[in-house]
């Protein structure tokens, strides 16, 4: 579960990229953040994930602040960035391991798990290979790899599917929705509408870091009903994808 609290980013002293937003993300669901470019997505992500200070309010992981109780908030998720360009000269087999330390998975539990991983995202072959070699989408699924090994409760994950072909864009969905039906909480960011229609139990849209809706699908359909200026920026959004 993940607790937003009227929660603004101020950047240089004078421009809100996120404006006193407040929402909950529930243990079994998948919640997504829409939003266009520019829409405060990232900001909001960073502050969950304590990489940058929140200006004002709180957030809270699985009842631990990410302000107050840092480390313990940290241990409970595995964050995908949104660029996957990350320790090019390491071997994939190396990064995992690396990843695998800083979580103290057993040596075990990390041979099962990476074993697992490899099969689904059909990166058997390339583990042995140093990150560099691999193309944009096999960086994708390294870095979600890493993310996973330790089997993290909550999933936070900044445009994931950007760059995966369509068949490990599937299976990270499956896999998203496996981990949501198992009681643990998936958040992800995307500004591509039809991604969120896919996978999503609760989206919250986001534009010039204000909330503008939050809530089911069929609420957001209902809701574009009656209000066209929303509908009008997802057509965009949906346009530009
Ligand atoms: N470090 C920073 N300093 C100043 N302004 C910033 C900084 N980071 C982001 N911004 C600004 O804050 C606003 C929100 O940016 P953010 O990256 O959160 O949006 P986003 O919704 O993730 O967009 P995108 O889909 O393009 O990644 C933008 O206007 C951006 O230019």
């Amino acid at each position: 579960m993940i607790e937003i609290s009227n929660v603004t980013k101020v950047y240089n002293k004078t421009y809100k990229a996120v404006d006193n937003i407040s929402m909950d993300i529930r243990d079994g669901e998948i919640f997504g953040l829409l939003g266009p470019n520019g829409a405060g997505k990232t900001t909001t992500i960073k502050m969950l994930t304590g990489i940058i200070d929140i200006t004002e309010g709180e957030i809270k992981l699985n009842g631990k602040s990410i302000k107050d109780n840092s480390l313990e908030a940290k241990k409970l998720f595995g964050f995908v960035p949104d660029s996957p360009d990350m320790f090019l000269r390491l071997k994939g087999i190396e990064y995992l391991n690396f990843m695998a330390d800083v979580y103290q998975v057993s040596k075990e539990d990390r041979k099962q798990r990476i074993a697992e991983l490899a099969k689904v995202f059909d990166m058997e072959s390339a583990l042995g290979d140093k990150i560099m070699s691999y193309s944009h989408g096999m960086r994708q699924k390294i870095v979600i790899m890493g993310t996973l090994v330790h089997n993290p409760r909550i999933w936070i994950l900044d445009e994931p599917m950007t760059g995966l072909d369509p068949k490990s864009s599937f299976d990270l969905k499956t896999m998203m929705r496996q981990h949501a039906d198992n009681g643990n909480t998936v958040l992800f960011s995307t500004h591509v509408l039809e991604v969120a229609e896919k996978v999503c139990d609760r989206v919250a849209i986001i534009n010039k870091g204000k909330v503008l809706f939050c809530g089911t699908l069929n609420e957001m359909k209902e809701h574009f009903k009656e209000n066209e200026s929303l509908e009008k920026m997802f057509l965009e959004m949906t346009e530009n994808a």
